[in-house]
C-alpha cells in the first residue's frame, strides 16, 4: 500500500474554492486493491456552508438570459473536452472501467451533456390560453426552484453528475451536489475547469463524502427544495422518508432487473454480440444491463450455445489494457456480493455454464487482488430465484426459455422493477404490441443504449420517480407558475 504522501487528497468545492476537509476517507483502486486517495468526509458543517454559497450566487446566476447560461455551459463543455485523454485515465483507475469505456462512452457522454443543456435550454417555450367570453389571457412563465441537490452513484460517475448538473444550472439553478464517495476524482477534477468556464463562485458546490453522513445532511437541509438522486432503491426510500417533511421536489432514477426477450424470427447475428454487451458492459454495473434473457424455445438451445461462446469472448483484462472489454468491479464488498448471488444459484440446482466457478481468470500478478470476475452465464433457473428477482448489478446473466408472446411478456413484468428492456424480432407488430405491454420506462428494440437525450429517460414501478431529459428535466429543474390577465 503506498505511504500517505502519495496519496491524492481530495478537497471539497464551495463558492468557487477548494477547502480541505478535517476528516477523509480512503478511497481504493478496483484493480490492485490498494488505497490510492481519500476523499473528504464532508458532513453538516460542509452541507452549511455550500448552502450559503449557493444562496449568495442564486439571485446573480438566476437573473441571467439563459444565451448567456448557455455561453457557460458550451465553455465547459469544451474545457472538459480538452481534458477528455486525462479524466478518461482518471475515470478508469477510480471506478475500475476499462479506459476503452471511459474514452469513448463515459467522457464524451460527459462533454454532450453539457453541449446538450447549453442548446436545449434555449429552445423552451411557455403555454398561453384564451378565454375571450370573460376577457382574459392566461399564460404560464418558469423559474429556476433555487438551490438543487444532486446525488449520484459509482458506475458512470461524471457522465452521471454532468446528466444532473448541466440541466439545473442551465435553468438558473444553483447545486450542491454530492458523487460517490468510492468515485469522486473526476468530479473534483471538473471543479478545477469551472472557473475558467467562467462560473461563478457558489453555482456549483461540490461536497463529498458518504451518504449517510453528507448526503443525508444535504437531503435534510430545509434551504434545499429540491434533490434528484440517482442510485438504489433501499437509499432512495431513506432520501423519500427525509425529504417529506419538506415536501421537497424528488427525482429518482433507480436499479433494474432488465429482461431481453429474444423471438425466434430475431436477428441472431446482431442479438447475440448486442446482448452480450447489454449483460456485461461496465461489469454489468449499468442500471440498464440485461439481466434476464428469455429466448423462445424453438431457438433456445442455439442461442444459448452461441451466447456463451460470444461470451468466453468478452474480454476481461486491466483497465488500462485498451484491449479488455471488461474490468474490475468497484469494491471487495461488492464483488462479493455478485459471487453470493452465483452460490445461491448453485445451491438451487441452476447451471452456470461459464465464467465464475467455471472457466479460469488469469491477471498480471499486482492485480490479483483486484475486484475482478468473470462474466457468468446462468441457467436452468426458476423465475421466482433472487438471481432472477433482485438486482445484482454485476457480470451475471441469466437465460431462460419461453413458449408464447403472452406468457414472455407476464414473467418480464412478474419483477419489482421497471427501468429498460429489450425486445428482439423482425415482426414489426409484435415490436409494437410486446413494447406497449411492458412495465417498463424504456424498451429498446433490436437495439440497446441509443440515447436520444430529448426524450424522458426514466423507470416505472421500483425503479424511480420522474423522468430526465430536455423537457423532462426542465420541469423538474423549474417551478410553474400560471397568470391569468384580465383585459
Ligand atoms: N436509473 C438510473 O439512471 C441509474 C443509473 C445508475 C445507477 N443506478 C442504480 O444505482 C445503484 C448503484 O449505485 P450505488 O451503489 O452508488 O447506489 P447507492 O444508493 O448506494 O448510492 C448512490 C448515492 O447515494 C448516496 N447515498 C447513500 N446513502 C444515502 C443516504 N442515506 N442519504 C443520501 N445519500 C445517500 C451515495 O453516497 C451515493 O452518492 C444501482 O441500484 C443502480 O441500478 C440507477
Ligand atoms: N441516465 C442515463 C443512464 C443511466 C445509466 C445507469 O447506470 C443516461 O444515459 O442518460
Amino acid at each position: 500500500m503506498a505511504g500517505t504522501k502519495a496519496l491524492l487528497t481530495l478537497e471539497n468545492f464551495i463558492n468557487g474554492e477548494f477547502v480541505p476537509c478535517n476528516s477523509y476517507l480512503d478511497s481504493y483502486d478496483p484493480s490492485t486493491g490498494d488505497v490510492y486517495c481519500r476523499v473528504p468526509n464532508s458532513g453538516k458543517e460542509e452541507i452549511e456552508a455550500a448552502v450559503e454559497a449557493a444562496r449568495a450566487a442564486f439571485p446573480g446566476w438566476s437573473a441571467r438570459s439563459p444565451q448567456e447560461r448557455s455561453q457557460v455551459l458550451h465553455r465547459l463543455a469544451d474545457l472538459l473536452e480538452q481534458s477528455l485523454e486525462e479524466l478518461a485515465q482518471a475515470e478508469s483507475r477510480d471506478q475500475g472501467k476499462t479506459i476503452t469505456l471511459a474514452r469513448t462512452m463515459d467522457i464524451p457522454r460527459s462533454v454532450q451533456n453539457f453541449r446538450f443543456f447549453a442548446s436545449s435550454i434555449l429552445h423552451h417555450t411557455s403555454e398561453c390560453t384564451q378565454m375571450d367570453h370573460v376577457g382574459c389571457l392566461h399564460y404560464t412563465v418558469r423559474a429556476p426552484v433555487g438551490i438543487a441537490g444532486l446525488i449520484s452513484p459509482w458506475n458512470l460517475p461524471l457522465y452521471l453528475l454532468t446528466w444532473k448538473v448541466a440541466p439545473a444550472i442551465a435553468a438558473g439553478n444553483t447545486v450542491i451536489a454530492k458523487p460517490s464517495e468510492l468515485t469522486s476524482v473526476t468530479a473534483w477534477m471538473m471543479c478545477k475547469l469551472l472557473e475558467r468556464a467562467g462560473v461563478p463562485p457558489g453555482v456549483v458546490n461540490i461536497v463529498f463524502g458518504t451518504g449517510p453522513r453528507v448526503g443525508e445532511a444535504l437531503v435534510s437541509h430545509p434551504e434545499v427544495p429540491l434533490i434528484s438522486f440517482t442510485g438504489s432503491q433501499p437509499t432512495a426510500e431513506r432520501i423519500t422518508q427525509l425529504s417529506a417533511p419538506h415536501c421537497k421536489k424528488l427525482s429518482l432514477e433507480l436499479g433494474g432487473k432488465n429482461p431481453a426477450i429474444i423471438f425466434e424470427d430475431a436477428n441472431l447475428e446482431e442479438c447475440i454480440p448486442t446482448t452480450v454487451k447489454s449483460s456485461f458492459a461496465n461489469q454489468g454495473e449499468i442500471c440498464l444491463c440485461t439481466s434476464r434473457i428469455f429466448v423462445q424455445k424453438s431457438i433456445y438451445s442455439e442461442f444459448l450455445e452461441k451466447f456463451v461462446e460470444a461470451t468466453r469472448m468478452w474480454k476481461v483484462g486491466i483497465p488500462s489494457d485498451p484491449s479488455a472489454s471488461m474490468g474490475a468491479l468497484i469494491s471487495k464488498a461488492h464483488l462479493e456480493k455478485v459471487r453470493s448471488y452465483i452460490t445461491k444459484a448453485r445451491t438451487e440446482g441452476a447451471r452456470i455454464l461459464c465464467g465464475e466457478g467455471v472457466d479460469t481468470l488469469s491477471l498480471p500478478p499486482r492485480n490479483q487482488a483486484g475486484y475482478f470476475m468473470l462474466p457468468t452465464v446462468i441457467t436452468d433457473i426458476k423465475d421466482d430465484s433472487c438471481c432472477m428477482k433482485e438486482e445484482i448489478f454485476g457480470p451475471v446473466t441469466c437465460v431462460v426459455p419461453f413458449d408464447s408472446e403472452e406468457e414472455v411478456i407476464q414473467r418480464a413484468n412478474s419483477v419489482k422493477y421497471g427501468l429498460a428492456a429489450t425486445v428482439w424480432s423482425s415482426n414489426v407488430g409484435r415490436i409494437h404490441r410486446v413494447a406497449k405491454k411492458l412495465q417498463s420506462g424504456l424498451v429498446w428494440t433490436n437495439c440497446w443504449l441509443i440515447r436520444e437525450l430529448n426524450l424522458p429517460f426514466g423507470g416505472m414501478k421500483s425503479s424511480g420517480v420522474g423522468r430526465e431529459g430536455a423537457k423532462d428535466s426542465y420541469e423538474f429543474f423549474t417551478e410553474i407558475k400560471t397568470i391569468t390577465i384580465k383585459h
